[in-house]
């Protein structure tokens, strides 16, 4: 039985002034406790999120993490960082950083390596770009994204896939359900195949315009898990909404 995982992923917003607002907000909400939530500020708005989130069943985690321990990596922080500030989850291989930060499957290998070195959570994103998908290419896009991040690894408890086909990502568009659950199904599949991965208790989210609207529907599919939320995770009743339909 695989626990349902709702993450927000706030993307370059906020301010201490929304951050308090929003948090406030949703811890003050009804959330099921079936559902795990978490929420993924900006670097600058982690410690103020993990104390207000202190104590309550809210995780927090960053939205990127260096592929290095310490040393002269100007701008960059390091897992075993966010380790010591508190943070639970960090997000990897986003396709908003493999675009306009040209991360490659092999740079989200080792920041995958240092995040579990760490002791992070991670989510590691996937997805096929529109053409990719126009092309017939999407299943081999997210093994080749897979296998890029997973290959050698040996310790991958815990690991969090999140399927986020670009084409859905702010854009309004949702992979219909059948859409989603058939590359779910498919990622399940690879992972059966990948060493120190258990494929069946490995939770899959869906994200991409996923809205309360949409989110129940989506939910439904057998190898969905949960949702990594982007846009409806700014907005306290939405995101509420949203975890609940995961519940
Ligand atoms: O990480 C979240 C995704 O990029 C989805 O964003 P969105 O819900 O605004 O489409």
């Amino acid at each position: 039985m695989r626990q349902p995982l709702v993450a927000g992923n706030w993307k370059m917003h906020g301010s201490r002034e929304s951050v308090g607002t929003l948090l406030g907000a949703l811890l003050a909400s009804d959330i099921a406790d079936t559902v795990e939530v978490a929420v993924c500020p900006t670097y600058v708005h982690l410690a103020q999120a993990l104390e207000l989130c202190a104590g309550s069943a809210i995780g927090v985690g960053a939205q990127d993490c260096s592929h290095a321990e310490a040393g002269a990596y100007t701008g960059e922080v390091a897992a075993t960082m966010l380790a010591d500030l508190g943070c639970d989850w960090v997000i990897l291989g986003h396709s908003e950083r493999r675009a306009y930060h040209n991360e490659s499957d092999s740079l989200i290998s080792a920041k995958l390596a240092a995040a579990i070195e760490a002791g992070l959570k991670p989510v590691l994103c996937v997805g096929e770009t529109r053409e990719q998908r126009e092309a017939g290419e999407a299943e081999a896009v997210v093994a080749a994204q897979l296998a890029g991040a997973l290959d050698g690894h040996s310790k991958l408890d815990g690991l969090v896939i999140a399927y986020e086909p670009v084409w859905a990502i702010g854009t309004g568009l949702t992979a219909t359900p059948e859409q989603a659950q058939d590359i779910h199904a498919f990622i399940r599949a690879e992972l059966a195949g990948v060493t120190g991965v258990n494929a069946d208790a490995t939770r899959l989210l869906y994200g991409g315009s996923v809205k309360p609207g949409n989110a129940g529907e989506l939910f439904a599919q057998a190898d969905i898990d949960g949702a990594l939320v982007g846009g409806a995770a700014l907005v306290a009743e939405d995101f509420q909404a949203i975890c609940n339909a995961a519940a």
